[in-house]
C-alpha cells in the first residue's frame, strides 16, 4: 500500500472527537508513515494548549498558525496529518490540502458528542449548548468536508484499528481515479 501510495501524504479531514488523532497514528503505523497533528504541532511550537491560544489570540489568530504549519508541513512526504475539525474553513488550507490524499471521517453528531461530553480542551465546545453547537458547525462544514478526495462513514461500533484499515482498502479506489483524471 505505501509503495501505492508513492509517498503521497494522507490528511484525515473532520469534526471534533471525528477520531482523526487517534485514527491517523494507528495508519501511520500501518502505512509506515510518519505521523502529525497539527494541533499538537502548533501547542508545541507556542508552548501553550489549543485552550489558551484561542483564549489569547482569539480563533482568528489560531487560525492563522494553524495555515502557517499546514504551509510548513505539505513540504514533506511519506506522512499522515491528523488536522483540526475547522482547517478546511479556509481557503487557502485547500490548496495545501491537494498536495496529498484527503480523508474525510464523517461520524454522527450523536456519536461525537458521546465522545465529547466531558472533554474540556476544545474551546469551542464550551458552550451552554455543545450538542447544538456540534451540530451547527457540522451543518456550515459538510460542503466544505465533502470536497475530501474520499469520504469514510462511521458507526459507534467500529474500533479505530477497524477504521484504519477500511481507510487503507478504500485508498486504492482513489488513487485510481486519479490515475485515470
Ligand atoms: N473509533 C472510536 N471509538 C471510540 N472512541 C473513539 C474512536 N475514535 C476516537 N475515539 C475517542 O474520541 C475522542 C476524540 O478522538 P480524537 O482522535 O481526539 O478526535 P479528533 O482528533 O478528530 O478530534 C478521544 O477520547 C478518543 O479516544
Ligand atoms: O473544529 C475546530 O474548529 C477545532 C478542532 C480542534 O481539533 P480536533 O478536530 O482534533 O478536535 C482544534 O483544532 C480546535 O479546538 C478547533
Ligand atoms: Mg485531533
Amino acid at each position: 500500500m505505501s509503495s501505492l501510495l508513492q509517498g503521497v501524504n494522507l490528511y484525515l479531514i473532520g469534526m471534533m472527537g471525528a477520531g482523526k488523532t487517534t485514527v491517523g497514528h494507528l495508519l501511520a503505523k500501518e502505512l509506515g508513515y510518519g505521523f502529525l497533528d497539527t494541533d499538537n504541532v502548533i501547542a508545541q511550537a507556542a508552548k501553550k494548549s489549543i485552550n489558551e491560544i484561542f483564549a489569547e489570540a482569539g480563533e482568528a489568530g489560531f487560525r492563522q498558525i494553524e495555515s502557517d504549519v499546514l504551509a510548513q508541513v505539505c513540504s514533506y512526504t511519506k506522512l499522515t496529518v491528523a488536522t483540526g475539525g475547522g482547517i478546511v474553513l479556509r481557503r487557502e488550507n485547500w490548496s495545501y490540502l491537494h498536495h496529498g490524499l484527503i480523508v474525510w471521517l464523517d461520524v454522527p453528531v450523536d456519536i461525537l458528542y458521546a465522545r465529547l461530553a466531558a472533554d474540556t480542551t476544545r474551546p469551542l465546545l464550551q458552550d451552554d449548548d455543545p450538542q447544538g453547537k456540534l451540530r451547527s458547525l457540522l451543518e456550515q462544514r459538510t460542503p466544505l468536508y465533502s470536497q475530501a478526495d474520499l469520504r469514510i462513514c462511521v458507526n459507534a461500533e467500529e474500533t479505530p484499528e477497524q477504521i484504519a484499515h477500511k481507510i487503507i482498502q478504500a485508498i486504492p479506489s482513489v488513487l485510481k481515479q486519479t490515475a485515470v483524471n
